[in-house]
């Protein structure tokens, strides 16, 4: 046992922020920020094997495709793969004109260079310079005072203004990172800020971007809020900044944080698709920006098809996408327990009645078919199912639109199957086990070779049927008011096969003319049995004879 009794005696409760008036808990985000993806940065660099070019490449692709316009594309001075990669992309010509990548270099001479020269030639371009800002990277790991610390930052941003300027072609933006920002005094991480502004003289037609980590996340969401409404407050010279986010996942609130950050102020987004990165990971771009398709909101990124998205993220990350990831999960859509069923079941019904655009099913916060789901997986049958479940499962595997009382009949038989295996019931089990309930695979004692119906002078209608009986042809005829009653009357007459029938409902299962038709009949028997007959045939009639002799073959 090595949790402590008292974590006090190790960990220390991160300090509330000054923030007396603070606006963001007010504010709510109407409008898409600015994205960055720095999956081939920030995420590559936490995989276990970082891509290769190929992966780079697939994913660089996929990210323009899904509408990122400013793409973090590497660490140019970290090596030769990174390097080339970024060269390809120059010399290849496959960066889209509105398209900024962007490269993140330590503040130091050799790698700032190597960074610009890994970009030469192309049209406009995002150079990234970070250094850690606060106290305990400060000490144990640089060994510096504050005015040093800034001077790596100053140090920085005058190398950068010199290679600018060497490299004319080309449009340069250029952000700043206090790293670890959101564990740094506020004041020192302004005062950082401001020195590097000082240096680039960013105008509000030409801002800097000053990006401010939650490099390791240690406080709850809104202690990161108020230090970005802080932050913008205080910095002078506001307009001629962007104000970006880039949080980790520590503490499990990544996307949490990125989302008050952004009522508190900020323009911009850093983060991974499926939060990679770092750790814990990164901010998940896709929750962050599916959160705001939810509120009505267009976040101007397309996951219309996640699954063609989750495919080259896992491929190229080598890691997999949670089942219960928000929005991607294979199971997010998922509804295996009764009562949730029932809801999404009845839910569907409803907006399908209302007719109008308006989503609302229960459970269900999002249509799945806007992330290019289907509604086949919404529902899943196990031993925690209600009717509902499977009877949406059978209706959208078979088209049968059990009535509601033979749903109650067959949920026995389901369940029954469900504690057996003890584990999920594909639909092809369903669809067994009511083909063996409902008696609809021959042999059975009695099946239809054929029929016909007359009226008689007197208004009754006769049934005269051929039947099979334990393999025997038989004729056998009845009279009744109706087609139901004249086969009740056959059954009764011609095999002593008593049947009360109590409901009767039928279907066509399609839309289209060849469309076949499924037929119930729920009978009780003299011996107070209840039994379901069920009929399908490309005729009404003819499923309706089929009903009751499924039926009869259970009384019988
Ligand atoms: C929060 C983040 O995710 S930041 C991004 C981190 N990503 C990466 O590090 C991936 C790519 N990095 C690399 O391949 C390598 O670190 C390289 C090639 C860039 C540099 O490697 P090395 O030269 O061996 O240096 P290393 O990374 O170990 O850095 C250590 C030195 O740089 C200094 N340093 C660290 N960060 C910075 C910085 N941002 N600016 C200036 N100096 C820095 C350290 O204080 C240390 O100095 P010291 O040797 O005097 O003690
Ligand atoms: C370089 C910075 C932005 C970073 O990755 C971090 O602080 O997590």
């Amino acid at each position: 046992m090595t949790m402590l009794k008292d974590p006090s005696v190790k960990y220390r409760p991160f300090p509330q922020i000054d923030l007396p008036n603070r606006q963001w808990p007010s504010n709510t985000i109407t409008k898409a920020p600015r994205w960055l993806s720095t999956d081939l940065r920030d995420g590559n660099q936490a995989l276990i094997d970082p891509m290769g070019a190929e992966k780079k490449t697939r994913f660089f692709d996929l990210l323009v495709k899904v509408g990122l316009k400013e793409i973090e594309v590497g660490f140019p001075s970290a090596g030769a793969t990174e390097y080339d990669f970024i060269r390809g992309l120059v010399d290849g010509e496959r960066i889209p004109e509105d398209v900024l990548v962007q490269v993140l270099t330590q503040s130091r001479q050799d790698l700032i260079e190597t960074s610009f020269k890994s970009l030469a030639g192309v049209h406009e371009a995002i150079v990234h310079v970070y250094n850690a800002v606060s106290p305990l990277w400060r000490n144990v790991v640089f060994g510096m005072d504050r005015a040093q610390i800034r001077g790596i930052a100053e140090n920085g941003a005058k190398i950068i203004r010199d290679q600018i300027a060497m490299y004319p072609q080309t449009k340069w933006h250029v952000e700043y990172s206090p790293e670890t920002f959101s564990t740094a005094e506020l004041d020192f991480s302004i005062e950082c800020c401001e020195a590097v502004m000082e240096i680039l003289q960013p105008t509000p037609e030409h801002p800097i971007i000053l990006n401010l980590p939650a490099t390791v996340e240690a406080a709850t969401p809104n202690i990161y809020a108020d230090q970005i409404e802080y932050f913008c407050n205080n910095l002078p010279n506001r307009a001629s900044a962007v104000i970006s986010l880039h949080t980790h996942n520590d503490r499990g609130t990544g996307v949490a944080a990125a989302e008050l950050g952004l009522m508190a102020g900020a323009d911009r987004v850093e983060g991974c698709l499926f939060g990679n990165g770092e750790r814990t990971g990164n901010c998940c771009l896709v929750t962050v920006a599916m959160n705001m398709y939810t509120q009505g909101v267009s976040p101007e990124l397309d996951f219309s098809n996640i699954d063609d998205v989750i495919q080259t993220v896992e491929y190229c990350n080598q890691l997999k996408v949670p089942e219960r990831h928000p929005y991607g999960g294979e199971l997010v859509f998922t509804a295996f327990s009764g009562s949730h069923q029932d809801a999404i079941k009845k839910g569907f019904a409803a907006q399908e009645s209302r007719n109008d655009e308006l989503w609302a099913v229960p459970y269900l916060p999002i249509d799945p078919a806007d992330l290019g789901r289907d509604y086949e997986a919404v529902i899943r049958v196990n031993s925690q199912s209600g009717k509902g479940g499977f009877a949406w499962v059978i209706e959208q595997d078979q088209g049968l639109k059990l009535p509601k009382r033979m749903q109650a009949h067959f949920s026995k038989h389901v369940q029954q199957l469900a504690d057996e295996l003890g584990r999920e019931l594909q639909a092809g089990d369903i669809w067994d086990v009511f083909r063996k309930a409902y008696r609809l695979d021959e042999p059975q004692r009695f099946h239809l070779i054929d029929w016909d119906e007359a009226r008689s002078a007197d208004g009754t209608r006769v049934f005269a049927g051929k039947i099979g009986v334990d393999g025997k042809e038989q004729s056998v005829s009845g009279r009744g008011k109706g087609l139901i009653s004249s086969i009740v009357a056959t059954l009764d007459e011609g095999f002593g096969v008593k049947l009360d029938v109590r409901d009767y409902a039928e279907h066509s299962m399609g839309k289209d003319s060849n469309a076949k038709a499924a037929s119930y009949v729920e009978c009780v028997t003299p011996d107070g049995r209840v039994i379901w007959g069920v009929g399908i045939d490309e005729d009404v009639a003819t499923a309706s004879v089929r009903a009751l002799l499924s039926a009869a073959n259970a009384a019988a």
